[in-house]
C-alpha cells in the first residue's frame, strides 16, 4: 500500500479549475520529483495534500494522517525573533493544542528532526540569522518533528548554491528510506539525476515513471508546451 494516493482529484481556486482529475501514489522509500512550468498547480496539488485547500473533488489517503509540509522559504516570515529549536516546535503545535506546553516527548521530537538535518548546533540561534541552506533544513526539521510518513516539500532547492544543493539532495535521499517523499522543483537536471520517479503537471498528470521512462521528449513537449529546439528538451538528452 503506498503511503501517499491521490485519486481524481480537482481543486478549483477563484472560480477557475486549477486542478483536475489528478492521480498519484508515492510508495516509503521513494522520492518523487513533481515537475511542471509555472502556474501548473504544483505548490496546489500540495496544499491540497496538506489540506489547506479544499478539492472539488477526488480522494487523498496519506499513511499516518497529516504529512509533513515543507514550503517555500520565502513564505516563512524570517524576521521573527525566534530561535531554531522554537521554529521546529512549531511543526507539532497541531498536535500539542493551545493549551498544553510541550513536554519531554515534544522536546525529543524537536532534538530528533534537528539532529536529521545536522542543525544541532544551532538549536538556540535566532532564525533570522541563518543562511538560505540552513533556513530550509530548519523548515524540514519542522516538518520532522511531526514524525510523518510522507514528506512534502515546495522548491526546496531554489536559491540555493550547487554545494548545499547537493547536500539538501543528499539529505532527501537518505530521508526517502524512512518516508514517501514528494517535491516539487525546477531542477530538471537535478530532479532527473536524484529522483527514483517523477510526475510531469500541467493542471493534470500528463506522464509518470522513472527517469529513463521519461527521456522520450513528448510528454515534456505536452508538460512545459516547449519546441523543437528548447533547451529544455537537450537537458533531456543530455541528462
Ligand atoms: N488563491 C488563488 N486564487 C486564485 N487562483 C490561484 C490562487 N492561487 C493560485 N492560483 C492560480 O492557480 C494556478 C496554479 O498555481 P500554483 O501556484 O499551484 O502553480 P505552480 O505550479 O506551483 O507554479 P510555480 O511553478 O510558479 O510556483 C495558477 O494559475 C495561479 O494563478
Amino acid at each position: 500500500m503506498s503511503a501517499l494516493r491521490v485519486s481524481g482529484l480537482a481543486v478549483d481556486l477563484g472560480g477557475r479549475r486549477v486542478l483536475t482529475d489528478v492521480d498519484l501514489t508515492v510508495d516509503r522509500g521513494e522520492l518523487v520529483g513533481l515537475i511542471g512550468p509555472n502556474g501548473a498547480g504544483k505548490t496546489t496539488l500540495l496544499r491540497g495534500l496538506m489540506g489547506l485547500v479544499r478539492p472539488r473533488a477526488g480522494v487523498v489517503v496519506v499513511e499516518g494522517g497529516q504529512p509533513g509540509y515543507v514550503p517555500q522559504r520565502h513564505e516563512f516570515a524570517w524576521d521573527f525573533p525566534i530561535s531554531v529549536e522554537n521554529v521546529v516546535m512549531t511543526g507539532r503545535t497541531g498536535r500539542l493544542g493551545l493549551l498544553r506546553r510541550p513536554g519531554a516527548g515534544d522536546w525529543r521530537a524537536v532534538s530528533e528532526a534537528l539532529e536529521r538535518v545536522r542543525m544541532t548546533d544551532l538549536r538556540t540561534r535566532p532564525v533570522g540569522e541563518l543562511s538560505g541552506g540552513q533556513r530550509q533544513r530548519v523548515l524540514l526539521a519542522r516538518a520532522l518533528a511531526l514524525r510523518p510518513s510522507v514528506l512534502l516539500l515546495d522548491e526546496p532547492f531554489t536559491g540555493l548554491d550547487m554545494p548545499t544543493q547537493e547536500l539538501l539532495s543528499d539529505l532527501l535521499l537518505s530521508l526517502a528510506g524512512e518516508h514517501a517523499v514528494l517535491t516539487t522543483t525546477h531542477d530538471l537536471p537535478g530532479a532527473l539525476h536524484t529522483c527514483d520517479r517523477l510526475v510531469l503537471l500541467n493542471r493534470t498528470v500528463v506522464a509518470a515513471g522513472t527517469p529513463d521512462e521519461l527521456r522520450d521528449e513528448r510528454p515534456w513537449v505536452d508538460t512545459f508546451g516547449v519546441g523543437a529546439g528548447s533547451p529544455l528538451l537537450k537537458i533531456l538528452k543530455a541528462g
